[in-house]
């Protein structure tokens, strides 16, 4: 699995963790987009690198790390083709992507620790699509998001 990793520099220590973390795992070929530095740094230019290469099929997924999450999963989901969950549990990251088909995930350094975010990058990674009604549900998403509108 290809996957991009991305920061702002309030994640440089958590994601050192995670990439630690998945060089063990030894399944996972890594694109890291973020700032190593510990230097301010604007979450959206990371979020958009990931989304970028994920909605280009450069990488199957993406993982982003800010503070809370919240603000590097918002400008990623304004990437068409983006759906980027922020979780602070691996139960939300699992049916992320089981049930709403996540293509990059999201967790906050200031919320999280590091051996809850392995948790979360283990549970998004191991899970898997399940189509089925979710794929209406998704169907339904991405008709919002390309035409603004939704038939029902
Ligand atoms: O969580 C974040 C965005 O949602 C950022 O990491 C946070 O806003 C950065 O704050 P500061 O510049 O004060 O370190």
């Amino acid at each position: 699995m290809k996957l991009a990793i991305g920061n702002d520099h309030s994640a440089l220590a958590i994601k050192a963790e995670v990439i630690e973390h998945l060089n063990e795992r030894g399944d996972v070929e890594l694109v890291d987009v973020g700032t190593n530095s510990p230097e301010s740094f604007d979450y959206a230019v990371s979020a958009y690198r990931v989304a970028r290469l994920v909605a280009d099929g450069e990488v199957d997924g993406g993982i982003l790390i800010c503070g809370t999450g919240v603000g590097i999963s918002l400008a990623a989901n304004k990437v068409h083709g983006i759906r980027a969950c922020v979780c602070s549990e691996p139960y939300s990251a699992e049916l992320s992507k089981r049930h709403n088909n996540s293509n990059i995930i999201c967790f906050g350094a200031r919320v999280v620790g590091p051996e809850v975010a392995k948790q979360i990058v283990d549970a998004w990674m191991d899970a898997e699509f399940e189509g089925g009604r979710h794929a209406r549900r998704v169907a339904q998403i991405m008709e919002i998001e390309q035409t603004q509108h939704l038939s029902c």
